[in-house]
């Protein structure tokens, strides 16, 4: 092993053996009687990669991509199917937090057995006693029983011995699941100066800004392989595009089932439509003199799509027909996020757009040019209606949409800002 490494993973390869259930039927347990039907999943196919000494990395990935299991196979919960792992120096992790706490057992006693697991004496233990209880800030309740406490305070135990047995290399799953928002950022603030001081860490988060916050690097785990290895500014982008494109492969399909269900519905109300709202479609109603037939979001290339990066402009197109000529028609945009909140809208008499009539089928657009929405789902409602407010087609989630941000700003929009000091 290198002197300068921490951590050289070569060629890992895992694979979980699933057995199926032989089922619950007599019949069906008599005819599975003796075979038992598995599968070998492959979940890891060669994976190599070193951690220096000090370095800091994080695991990236999709759901189930593998990100845990590379992190339970460096802590040595469990061994690879082929390839082989090399560790130097005193492992701590932070993967199952707790699992070796007792829970007739005191905290206090809990704080000896598990740290000792962690391989420190009763001298250390005590030497750090101080600091892990109050790391946890559970004084109170240290002399009762673990099974007493919360899911949170057994977690903020865990997490107080984990990081303070000194260990040389630190494995994170999803760290920041651990307590109250308070603690998680007591938590966080630790970690960076556990970091500070040379310790090799290895993490598993969802949240790249975190990642970006705490590591040195990132390695993007995809289909059993490594994807990218490189600087967090530099995966991170990447895969933010990449899960982008994921992202509108299923947002297609939910508008796409939205467009063939409101193509029925209007097929199926035909003539019905004069009538104005029907009972049993809540969102669309209108006299059916016109009629909003296709929704598309244009990306700045002119392409269409569901998901776009918070800043970026989006045009809106609406392909209509007409039934009957609407004089003085208004169309409408409005955008709500998931809760139901309108976060925008507008319509062409609020934007005192001159007068005109649908006399024939067509395509309306309207193009916005900073779209500052946070990362979240949006539902667009889009609407004709007669000058005098008559609905001629509401359409209420008529799109559905993704915006994706790599900055962690909070909120529902970003408002455009500079720092000075
Ligand atoms: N003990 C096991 N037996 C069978 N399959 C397993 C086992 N542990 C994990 N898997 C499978 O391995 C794959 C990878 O799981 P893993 O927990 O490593 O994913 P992950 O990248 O951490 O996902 P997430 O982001 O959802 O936490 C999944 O398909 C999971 O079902």
């Amino acid at each position: 092993m290198d002197k300068g490494n921490a951590i050289e993973v070569k060629d890992v390869k895992k694979k979980f053996r699933v057995y199926f259930d032989k089922g619950n039927q007599l019949k069906e347990r008599l005819l599975f009687r003796s075979r038992n039907r598995y599968e070998d999943r492959w979940v890891l196919n060669g994976i190599s990669f070193n951690v220096k000494k000090g370095e800091a990395v994080g695991l990236i990935g999709h759901n189930g991509c593998g990100k845990s299991t590379t992190l339970k196979l460096l802590t040595r919960i469990m061994y690879p199917t082929e390839g082989t792992i090399e560790l130097s120096g005193r492992v701590s992790s932070l993967i199952e937090l707790g699992a070796g706490f007792h829970p007739d057992m005191s905290g206090r006693e809990n704080i000896y057995t598990n740290a000792s697991i962690f391989g420190l004496t009763k001298k250390e233990i005590d030497e750090r006693m101080d600091d892990i209880v109050e790391f946890s800030e559970m004084e109170q309740f240290l002399d009762n029983p673990v099974r007493t406490y919360s899911s949170g305070m057994y977690m903020r135990l865990a997490f107080s011995v984990a990081i303070n047995v000194n260990a040389d290399i630190l494995l994170i799953d999803e760290i920041l699941a651990v307590g109250d928002i308070n603690f998680q950022a007591k938590c966080f603030n630790k970690l960076k100066e556990i970091k500070a001081q040379g310790t090799t860490i290895v993490i598993v988060s969802h949240s790249l800004g975190q990642i970006e916050q705490i590591c040195d690097r990132t390695i993007w785990i995809d289909g059993g392989k490594i994807k990218a290895d490189g600087k967090p500014r530099d995966v991170h982008p990447e895969y933010m595009d990449f899960m982008g494109q994921k992202r509108q492969v299923i947002a297609e399909k939910e508008n796409a089932r939205k467009e063939e269900k409101s193509g029925k519905k209007a097929g199926e109300r035909g003539e019905d439509a004069e009538s104005g709202e029907s009972g049993e479609d809540k969102k669309r109603w209108g006299n059916g003199h016109a009629r909003i037939n296709k929704v598309r979001l244009l990306d700045e290339q002119g392409k269409s799509q569901s998901a776009f990066a918070t800043g970026s402009p989006i045009t809106i197109e609406m392909d209509y027909s007409v039934r009957q000529k609407v004089e003085d028609a208004v169309f409408g945009i409005g955008i709500f996020n998931q809760n139901g909140q309108q976060v925008y809208g507008t319509n062409t008499r609020i934007d005192q757009m001159d007068e005109f009539a649908l006399e024939k089928d067509g395509t309306m657009s309207v193009h916005l040019d900073q779209v500052n929405l946070l990362p979240g789902i949006y539902l667009l409602d889009i609407a004709i209606e007669s000058q005098v407010g008559v609905p001629v087609d509401y359409f209420r989630e008529a799109y559905t949409f993704e915006m994706y941000s790599q900055i962690g700003d909070v909120g529902i929009v970003r408002l455009n800002h500079q720092w000075k000091i």
